[in-house]
């Protein structure tokens, strides 16, 4: 991935797109998960990415992170730090020996290595997205011995205390209570109002209508992308999920 540069070379662009993808197929051994896709992540706009179990979401958020390489095509990524990416809570082992606290301040461990002390600021940084996550009584609770709710907004808060340009999220609001939903999607608004690029992927289409981009896969495939009202319509959700006569 790299950053883009006018012709001219003196300034950097600005440009629209914080991730483009090109041609892009991706996947694992012996299956492929993406294929050929051309797409985009608007720079500073939300973008719901929606599409059936199986239909490539967390793969392509995964090429977005850097953790999957493509097997062809182009990836373009207009930011300048590294992508915060918020896994879903079911990839998270049960028994990994770490407290709420020390998982969120693995998000630190961006801006330095994991073996050095954390700053007054780094310290500033955790505790204040635990406190937007509600979090604060769990601080000292082991991640492993918490509800899926509870782990889920561990996860989200490790995320914003990256402080990245882009913020990726696998579901992170899937199966939680209202107000952990609640919290969710209005720290996600603020990130993105103070400049952050918010990609998350989501079965929720209320969620996804409230997004500024939405981008539909099937099997692989992009179906329709744009803003919720040209791409997100009966016709594109009748086709991505197969359904007959529900909508
Ligand atoms: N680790 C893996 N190894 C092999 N195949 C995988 C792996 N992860 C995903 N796949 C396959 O890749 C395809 C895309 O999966 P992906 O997880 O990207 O879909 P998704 O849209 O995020 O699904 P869901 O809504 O269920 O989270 C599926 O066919 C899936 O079975």
């Amino acid at each position: 991935m790299k950053g883009l540069r006018s012709a001219g070379g003196a300034e950097p662009e600005r440009p629209a797109d914080a991730v483009a993808f090109h041609g892009l197929s991706a996947g694992y051994p012996g299956r492929l998960a993406l294929r050929g896709v051309t797409a985009a992540f608007p720079r500073g706009r939300t973008t719901a990415v929606l599409g059936p179990n199986g239909s490539g979401k967390s793969t392509l958020l995964g090429v977005a992170a850097g953790a999957i390489v493509p097997l062809s095509g182009s990836v373009a990524r207009a930011g300048s730090t590294r992508p915060a990416f918020v896994v879903q809570r079911s990839a998270v082992a049960d028994a990994l020996p770490i407290t709420v606290e020390e998982t969120v301040a693995m998000g630190r461990w961006a801006h330095r290595r994991p073996w050095q002390r954390l700053t007054a600021r780094d310290r500033a940084v955790v505790a204040e997205c635990l406190a937007r996550m509600g979090l604060e009584g769990l601080a000292d609770r082991r991640l492993g011995d918490l509800s899926g709710g509870q782990r889920q907004r561990a996860l989200v808060a490790q995320g914003l205390a990256q402080e990245s340009d882009l913020l990726l999220l696998d579901e992170p609001t899937a199966g939680l209570d209202l107000d952990a939903q609640d919290r969710i999607s209005t720290t996600l608004a603020e990130a993105c109002e103070r400049g952050t690029t918010v990609v998350h992927a989501t079965h929720d289409l209320a969620d996804a209508a409230r997004a500024d981009h939405c981008l539909i896969l099937k099997d692989g495939r992009v179906l329709a992308q744009g803003p919720p009202a040209t791409a997100l319509t009966g016709d594109t959700v009748r086709e991505s999920w197969g359904l007959t006569g529900l909508l």
